[in-house]
C-alpha cells in the first residue's frame, strides 16, 4: 500500500472547516439512552455519532454491549438527527450485521488489530464495501502491526480508509491510561501523510478532565479529526464513567481548541523561523558531538572492565546518575519523563558499546 493522495478522499468530500469529529457514549444502554444523547450532539460539530454496541471488556462477568438491538436504535439516530453512525466491530459477525442495518462508518478496536487472523477475517467480510473503516492502533506499540491491519482492509478493495490513534499499554503506570507515544502517531503521518488520522483522547487519558490537553496536542501534530466520548450523565455510564464528557462539554471542548496552520508562508513567519532553525541545527550538532565523545568514555571503561573481568552493569552508579540527571533535568525545564526516556537510551547504547568490546 502506497500514500496516494485519494486516500483522503472520503475526509476531503465532506468540506469540514474543523476536524472531524466523532462523538457518543462509550456503549449504547438503552434506546432512551442513545436517543437523548444523538440529540443533545445534533447542533455540534459531531458529525458521525458513535456508540459501542458489543463492548471487549479486559474481565468476564463486564457489561458486554447490547449487542444487536443497539442497531436498530442508531438507525433511529440517523432518521431523527441526520448525523451519520458508527461502531466497533470485531468479527466477521459483527460486520456483517453492521452492514445489514447501515452504519455508516466502523472501527476496529485495539484488541483486534493486535491480531492478523481476526483483521483478516474482518477484512474479507469486509471486502468491497464502500463504508469508511477506521483502524484502531494495536494496544502494544507497533506500528508494523497497525500498518499491517490496514494493508489488510486495503488489499480486501476497501479504499476509504483511516486510522484512530487511541494510545498504548504500557506495564509501568503513568498519568495516562494509555500512554500516546505521539512519536508513533508521528511516525504513521510520516509514512502515511494522506491517510485521515483521528485521535481518541478518551482512551488516551481515562480521564475527563484530561481530555481538552490531548485534543490540542493532537491538533498540533495535525491529526484530522477526533473520537470523544459522550454521555448526559457520565458519571453513570455502564462502562469508562470516568472518561466520557456531556455533551455540553464536548461543545465547549471545540469551541475552545486552536485549530493551527499546517504552515505559514509570510515572511514575519518565515524569517524568524529559519534563524531558530538554525540555532537548533547547531545544538544538534552539539549534542551528537557529545554524545559520541560519552561513547568513547564508555569504551575505555568497556576496556577496562574487560580486561579486569568486571561485569557491565553496574546498577548503582547507574541510578545514581540517573537521579542526578532528573534533578539536573528539572532545573532546565525538562520533565522527569523525559530525562528518563533519553538516558535510558543512552545507557542502552553505552552498554552495546562495550559489549561488543567485551566479546570482540
Ligand atoms: O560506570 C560504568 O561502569 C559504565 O560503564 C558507564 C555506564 C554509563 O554509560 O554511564 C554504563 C554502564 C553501566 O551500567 C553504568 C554506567
Amino acid at each position: 500500500m502506497e500514500n496516494t493522495k485519494e486516500l483522503r478522499t472520503w475526509l476531503d468530500d465532506m468540506k469540514l472547516n474543523h476536524p472531524l469529529v466523532i462523538a457518543g457514549p462509550c456503549s449504547a444502554e438503552t434506546e432512551e439512552q442513545v436517543l437523548k444523547i444523538a440529540h443533545e450532539l445534533k447542533d455540534s460539530d459531531v458529525s458521525y455519532f458513535r456508540a459501542g454496541i458489543w463492548k471487549p471488556r479486559t474481565r468476564p462477568g463486564m457489561f458486554e454491549g447490547v449487542g444487536e438491538i443497539g442497531l436498530h436504535w442508531l438507525k433511529k439516530v440517523k432518521e431523527e438527527t441526520g448525523m451519520k453512525t458508527c461502531t466497533e466491530v470485531a468479527n466477521a459477525a459483527h460486520v456483517k450485521l453492521a452492514l445489514e442495518h447501515d452504519v455508516d462508518l466502523l472501527w476496529i478496536g485495539a484488541r483486534s488489530t493486535v491480531s492478523p487472523f481476526i483483521m483478516q477475517e474482518i477484512a474479507d467480510a469486509l471486502a468491497g464495501t464502500d463504508k469508511i473503516v477506521l483502524v484502531k492502533n494495536p494496544v502494544n506499540p507497533d506500528l508494523a502491526l497497525w500498518l499491517g491491519g490496514i494493508e489488510r482492509l486495503y488489499t480486501a478493495g476497501i479504499k476509504n480508509l483511516g486510522a484512530i490513534h487511541r494510545g498504548f499499554s504500557t506495564y509501568e503506570k503513568s498519568k495516562y491510561r494509555n500512554t500516546p507515544e505521539w512519536q508513533l502517531a508521528i511516525e504513521f503521518q510520516n509514512k502515511f501523510p494522506d491517510l485521515p488520522l483521528i485521535n481518541d483522547p478518551s482512551h488516551i487519558t481515562g480521564k475527563r478532565d484530561m481530555v481538552f490537553d490531548v485534543c490540542q496536542t493532537a491538533l498540533d501534530l495535525n491529526f484530522d479529526g477526533l473520537m470523544i466520548e459522550t454521555h448526559y450523565d457520565p458519571e453513570n455510564a455502564w462502562s469508562d464513567a470516568a472518561q466520557q464528557v456531556t455533551p455540553d462539554a464536548l461543545k465547549q471542548i471545540m469551541v475552545d481548541l486552536k485549530v493551527k496552520k499546517e504552515t505559514e508562508t509570510a515572511v514575519s513567519y518565515r524569517e524568524p523561523l529559519e534563524n531558530l532553525r538554525a540555532q537548533i541545527n547547531v545544538v544538534d550538532d552539539q549534542l551528537i558531538d557529545l554524545l559520541g565523545k560519552r561513547m568513547q568514555v564508555a569504551d575505555k571503561i568497556g576496556q577496562l572492565k574487560k580486561d579486569q573481568n568486571v561485569a557491565v552493569l553496574q546498577s548503582r552508579r547507574w541510578n545514581e546518575i540517573l537521579g542526578n540527571m532528573v534533578m539536573e533535568g528539572s532545573s532546565k525545564g525538562l520533565s522527569e519523563e523525559f530525562v528518563l526516556k533519553m538516558f535510558k537510551a543512552i545507557h542502552q547504547e553505552s552498554i552495546v558499546h562495550q559489549e561488543k568490546i567485551i566479546n570482540g
